[in-house]
């Protein structure tokens, strides 16, 4: 059994708790039910911005902790304050530390789009999310039967909320992709050996139909890597544990975007002489 494989086997019993003890009615109750999503789509292709998902990651099953000590409040306003497009917050507790709390706080403190970043394996988990203020859903192509995946963003498109399917090869994005996506993610990160590579990216932008908004994921630590994969078209750029494993991820984050942005002005001088 591999992670993912792992992950998502605990994540069926965890939901299915969780619906014995919470009842849809109750989610469906909150005050973020009837409210308008903020477009993680539009954020995330807007050229005054990063392009940059910043993600709230305390700890993870490749590195352990990452940041103990964290808080999501200061981070994810940070983050913005930074220069961020738009947020990501992991809300699995077993394997990333986070909690709903985590969203509902960074919902609280942010006008932005938020991603709820878990692993989705049933529509009460999508209740979930737009219980909690979150914008956009993750759907893992690696996790679900593509009829499946499928039936899931439709169902959290009939909700307003976005949806970004992660894939980490053709393979998965071909048996995958459906209309109902708006933004496609490719992982950088070899789930079975937990090797990042950005060549993963670089070898599957190509694929991506042009009406996705096109995302890499994970393993960027360095603003030019981030200027070569805009370069091959990813509009978008998941970026967690960087940022993440300093003592001041919203300062981290800070000092990436401002030389980003430098690198980036740079690069158009360039191409106009
Ligand atoms: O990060 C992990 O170790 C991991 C292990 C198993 C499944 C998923 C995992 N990560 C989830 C992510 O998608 C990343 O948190 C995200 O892409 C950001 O990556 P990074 O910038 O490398 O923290």
């Amino acid at each position: 059994m591999n992670i993912l494989e792992k992950i998502i086997a605990d994540k069926y019993l965890e939901v299915a708790e969780r619906k014995s003890l919470v009842p849809v009615k109750l989610l469906e109750g909150s005050v973020f039910f009837e409210g308008k999503v903020v477009s993680m789509k539009k954020y995330v292709t807007n050229p005054e911005k990063s392009g940059i998902i910043a993600e709230f990651k305390r700890k993870s099953p490749s590195k352990g902790v990452i940041n103990g000590s964290a808080s999501v409040e200061k981070v994810s306003i940070g983050y913005m304050q930074a220069g961020a497009s738009a947020l990501s917050i992991l809300t699995d507790t077993e394997y990333f530390g986070g909690s709903s709390d985590d969203l509902k706080a960074a919902r609280k403190f942010n006008f932005c789009p938020i991603i709820r970043k878990d692993f989705i394996v049933d529509e009460y988990q999508i209740l979930e999310a737009k219980s909690m203020g979150a914008d956009c859903i993750l759907l893992i192509a690696a996790a679900l039967e593509p009829a499946k995946l499928k039936s899931l963003a439709s169902f959290a498109k009939g909700l307003g909320l976005e949806i970004l399917m992660e894939v980490h090869d053709g393979a998965e994005l071909e048996r995958s992709l459906c209309d109902d996506l708006d933004l496609v993610g490719v992982n950088n990160r070899n789930l079975k050996t937990f090797e990042v590579s950005v060549d993963t990216s670089l070898a599957l932008v190509d694929q991506i139909p042009g009406n996705f908004v096109k995302v890499s994921e994970s393993g960027i630590s360095d603003p030019n890597t981030m200027i070569e994969l805009k370069k091959a078209g990813f509009d978008g750029f998941l970026i967690g544990e960087n940022f993440m494993k300093s003592s001041r991820p919203e300062q981290a984050a800070y000092n990436f975007i401002k030389e980003f942005k430098k690198l980036s002005a740079q690069e158009s001088e360039l191409s106009k002489a």
